[in-house]
């Protein structure tokens, strides 16, 4: 029998192995050029500790605290689409080992569970990702759901107006998979476009004029805490503070959006400086190892999220 995997680069591993090569080259995948996928890690290797001596380290406490919820360390799970693609038990799954790890979930909008069996699933805190759809009137159904099924906070990701170019999804004419939340909602015809099937459908679906006057109307149909994911400049941070986001997420959508974008630990330390400490910063994107979590929080992070990109091995 093969040796237990010790670090997340050998779990991918694995994964290359157990999945279909669409699947695999989905999760795993960037856009274009997949700079800034191997950006996100690199920036973290570049970062060296001046670790001192003689400290008493005999009792350490990792927990934290996002939005009033404690968690017992300062790791919570990203937003991904359809884990039913690597299991089927899908998020309902992943919801479980966020309850077992006492730690937060955030769903992703794009999820293959939905919102009511997750929910139904376990006690796991979690948040609920949205994207906005040109039918406005979807966003604020799920949210309603979301509110009536115990989410505590919404995640508006503001970096996907159009889906990221992946590359590796258009030579495998990438098969959209089935929208759990939207069933009923939404058209699930499948597009008759040549290349990834998902960037088609995002296209005709995702509202793109999407920008910072739509946080109010956000705000006007739910009581939740609302984070903002995407952010990776001190104005546009500045912005997010203005409209009145309960916390900011440092994010490039691990590099699956604009390639070339800067990796996310390069510009936490400017969004940090910015907010001064007006609301709470987390980030993601790269985030592989203990020591990686350390220099993100050293930066100024409250907590980072973990998913599963990773550069393709
Ligand atoms: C397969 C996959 C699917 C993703 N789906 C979503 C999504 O539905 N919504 C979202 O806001 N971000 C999504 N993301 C981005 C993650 O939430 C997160 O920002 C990013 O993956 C962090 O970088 P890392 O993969 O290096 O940890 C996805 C990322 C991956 C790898
Ligand atoms: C309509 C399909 C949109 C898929 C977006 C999922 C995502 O955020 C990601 O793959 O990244």
């Amino acid at each position: 029998m093969a040796a237990e995997p010790v670090n997340l680069n050998e779990f991918q591993e694995l994964a290359r192995l157990a999945l279909p090569k669409m699947y695999y080259d989905f999760y795993a995948g960037g856009a274009e050029d997949e700079h800034t996928l191997k950006e996100n890690v690199e920036a973290f290797h570049r970062i060296t500790f001046r670790p001192r001596i003689l400290v008493d380290v005999s009792r350490i406490d990792l927990s934290t605290t996002i939005l009033d919820y404690k968690i017992s360390a300062p790791i919570i799970i990203a937003p991904t689409a359809w884990h039913k693609l690597a299991n089927p038990e899908g998020e309902v799954a992943t919801a479980r080992a966020a309850a077992s790890c006492n730690t937060i979930m955030v769903l992703s909008f794009t999820s293959s569970s939905s919102i009511e069996e997750v929910a139904a699933s376990c006690n796991a805190v979690c948040f609920y990702q949205l994207y906005v759809l040109k039918k406005r009137d979807i966003a604020a159904t799920l949210v309603q759901r979301a509110e009536r099924n115990g989410f505590k906070a919404l995640v508006l990701t503001a970096d996907a107006p159009r889906l990221g170019r992946r590359e590796a999804d258009i030579k495998n004419k990438m098969i959209k998979p089935q929208l759990k939340n939207l069933e009923g909602l939404l058209s699930t015809k499948v597009s008759s476009d040549t290349g990834s099937n998902l960037e088609a459908d995002a296209r005709e679906a995702m509202d793109a004029s999407l920008s910072w006057k739509d946080l109010e109307w956000l705000r006007s149909i739910t009581n939740l805490p609302i984070l903002i994911k995407g952010i990776l400049t001190r104005e546009d941070a500045i912005k997010a503070v203005e409209v009145g986001v309960a916390g900011i997420i440092v994010s490039n959508h691990g590099a699956r959006q604009l390639d070339y974008s800067p990796a996310t630990i390069s510009v936490l330390e400017e969004v940090v400086h910015a907010v001064k400490g007006r609301v709470p910063i987390l980030m993601d994107g790269g985030v592989r190892r203990g020591t990686d979590v350390f220099k993100a929080l050293a930066l100024g992070a409250q907590a980072v999220l973990v998913s599963f990109s990773q550069l393709h091995l």
